[in-house]
């Protein structure tokens, strides 16, 4: 197995002939009824969504968000398992980082996990020991895809440049390992453009087609750096159905999006 992240995800994208990332955010008031009385609502609900579909998947994408609590992190722990047996990687989406002393603490998350988001705002020192796990993928947050997205990251430097470009260019500095991708939602295809051009070859993860309506055309079209690349959804998929045929309809809404991505790969 090679030691590289973004080596091993093309690989998987490859195998798969996909580069969707299942969003796993399983939020426990959705989860449909006849699961609710299980011992792990959320574990039960995520393997039944991981075998419906595990063959479309380029990764799996749980946001930590979701999981906060005891019987939360037991869940995690269950569905990260069940995703490494069936040979998918997994992107714990903690959007994480902090002073050094925390951060070496944060950056543990890497022991069993693939790859994690990272949050830029505090700057290189607080990604130090992430960046330093050069067999784990680093996704730097870069222009993300909510309508905030822009209150800061689209400010203009006394440079010239925007915030967001800053970013990307650390994040090139940063990559000493070829361990670092940057964030960039599909909500905002113009600035997606623009980082492409400007760090071609940094993988992005591309969250906010679906269930934000972002643009999927530009997600593959920017999103990918020789191939590599990531767009995910998460409630488009995991939420497609309700009731007992829930898992179906997301195994169709994944397979779904896969062709859709595909047509522009
Ligand atoms: O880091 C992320 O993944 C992320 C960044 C961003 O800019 N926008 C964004 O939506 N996300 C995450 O991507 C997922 C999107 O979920 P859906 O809107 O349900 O597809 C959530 O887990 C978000 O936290």
């Amino acid at each position: 197995m090679t030691s590289n992240f973004f080596d091993r995800l093309g690989d998987r994208i490859e195998r798969v002939d996909s580069v969707v990332s299942v969003g796993l955010d399983a939020d426990p008031s959705r989860i449909p009824e006849h699961l609710q009385e299980e011992e792990l609502p959320q574990w039960a609900f995520n393997r039944r969504i991981i075998d419906a579909t595990h063959e479309h998947a380029a990764c799996y994408k749980p946001n930590a968000a979701f999981y906060e609590h005891a019987d939360g992190w037991r869940s995690l722990r269950e569905t990260i398992a069940y995703a490494h047996g069936k040979d998918v990687p997994v992107l714990l989406d903690a959007k994480r980082a902090d002073i050094g002393n925390t951060t070496r603490q944060y950056a543990k998350l890497l022991d069993h996990v693939d790859a994690v988001t990272v949050n830029p705002y505090m700057g290189r020192d607080s990604l130090q020991p992430f960046l330093d796990r050069e067999d784990k993928g680093v996704f730097v947050l870069c222009r993300t895809s909510n309508p905030g997205g822009a209150d800061l990251q689209d400010l203009e430097l006394a440079s010239g440049e925007a915030v967001y470009e800053r970013v990307a260019a650390l994040a090139e500095l940063w990559n000493q390992h070829g361990n670092v991708g940057l964030v960039v939602g599909a909500t905002a295809p113009e600035e997606l453009e623009a980082i492409r051009e400007q760090v071609p070859e940094l993988p992005f993860l591309v969250p906010g087609v679906g269930a934000q309506g972002g643009d999927a055309e530009a997600a593959v079209e920017f999103g990918l750096a020789e191939g590599v690349g990531l767009v995910n959804s998460s409630r488009g998929i995991i939420f497609a159905g309700e009731g007992e045929t829930f898992d179906r309809a997301a195994g169709q809404a994944a397979r779904r999006l896969k062709r859709r991505l595909n047509q522009f790969r």
